[in-house]
């Protein structure tokens, strides 16, 4: 057999394979239709991130491969996403321009069939959910450089909405220019969150130049690719999308650089069994208050992940606390410690339990 006649044979293995995916494909999106029904006459929540984690979960766990587990959740993330659109068309509004970090998060978590719809602001990302022209919402909330985005928190303390989803993503950071040339370079442009993250190699490789804060790395690239002596700090997709060349790849100072972002929709999904819980309140001033606050957690040996404290706008030295828990609002022994601190507190929220995230496709990936 000719090497012609070989290859012949292969291809028509492959689209016998390709007809019966084809044909699995189509059956699945006949039940997912179902499912659909169902839910219109249920509760409306069509979107359902612990579903959706569990089967990453359990073909990723299961896979034999030669097929890699990376193309394996990508190629799930469409099918899914599909599936979703087929049930209930989303409207995802996320913190944009295009091509920033938050887009890249939110079509890592919600795929190429959701609209995903930039807006210019974290209150406006609020207010575009809030108002229901959007079925949820996606913002960063913290870097595991630079630390938490004060801006995302603030929102929730005058803010009903839900956290519904994290999203974790390492961030990778590149030096763009029109011309790809170290020498032709008299500012850099960034966001100030990048800026800070890159400060080290910056100071190292380029320290006389000076740096030009911007709202955002698209943003940034965008005024690059009109400034032959100008470079940006933003992500690869941002230097495909405005023909930028890369001077330096990966200048981060610390090269596990993540940034969480969360989901934030109308109503909490129910329980998915790998939960975590955000709450946020505000303590009266008691002797002991600090130590009493984590006491209903720790005797229940409740996991806290996080807590963070930022000041109270309407009031000087009153604080309100975040703290981020293991397992769900429902299960009976966070309940009760969260009522157990709930007289201790001028008030007390439970911005949402959700699926833990764990570490998503890199930007290099995505980009
Ligand atoms: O299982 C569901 O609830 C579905 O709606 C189906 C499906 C899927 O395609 O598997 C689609 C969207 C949901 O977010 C989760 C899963």
């Amino acid at each position: 057999m000719t090497t012609a006649d070989k290859l012949q044979k292969l291809r028509e293995q492959i689209d016998r394979i390709d007809d019966q995916l084809l044909d699995l494909l189509n059956q699945r999106a006949g039940i997912v239709l179902d499912v659909g029904h169902l839910k219109e006459r249920d509760d409306g929540l069509f979107y359902v991130p612990s579903r959706e984690k569990k089967i990453y979960e359990r073909l990723t766990g299961s896979n034999p491969g030669p097929f890699p587990n990376d193309a394996v959740r990508k190629v799930f993330r469409e099918i899914i996403s599909a599936s979703l659109n087929m049930e209930m068309p989303l409207q995802v509004a996320f913190l944009g321009p295009q091509s920033t970090f938050t887009h890249q998060a939110a079509m890592q978590q919600f795929g190429l069939s959701a609209s995903l719809v930039p807006l210019k602001s974290i209150p406006a990302v609020f207010e575009e959910v809030e108002r229901g022209r959007a079925h949820y919402g996606v913002i960063p909330v913290e870097n595991s450089t630079e630390g938490v985005v004060n801006h995302t928190l603030d929102m929730f303390i005058n803010s009903e909405l839900k956290i519904i989803a994290e999203i974790m993503l390492e961030i990778s950071h590149h030096l763009l220019s029109k011309s790809g040339r170290l020498e032709q370079i008299t500012k850099i442009i960034s966001h100030p969150q990048p800026l800070a993250q890159c400060r080290h190699w910056l100071e190292t490789n380029l320290p006389d130049i000076p740096l030009v804060d911007v709202s955002s790395t698209a943003a940034a690239a965008q005024m690059v690719a009109e400034d032959e002596s100008a470079a940006a700090i933003a992500s690869s997709a941002a230097a495909v999308q405005y023909g930028l060349q890369v001077v330096k790849a990966r200048i981060e100072d610390n090269p596990h650089n993540f940034t969480r972002f969360l989901v934030v929709g109308k109503k909490s999904p129910g329980k998915g069994g790998d939960d975590k819980t955000s709450i946020m309140f505000s303590i009266k001033d008691e002797p002991g208050i600090l130590y009493r606050m984590l006491e209903p957690f720790s005797k229940r040996q409740i996991n806290l992940t996080k807590i963070e404290s930022r000041p109270m706008k309407q009031k000087a030295w009153e604080y309100v606390f975040f703290l981020d828990l293991m397992g769900h609002c429902d299960d009976e022994q966070i309940a009760a410690a969260i009522e157990e601190l709930r007289p201790h507190c001028h008030f007390l929220k439970i911005l949402g339990s959700y699926p833990q995230a764990h570490i998503g496709a890199t930007q290099t990936e995505l980009g």
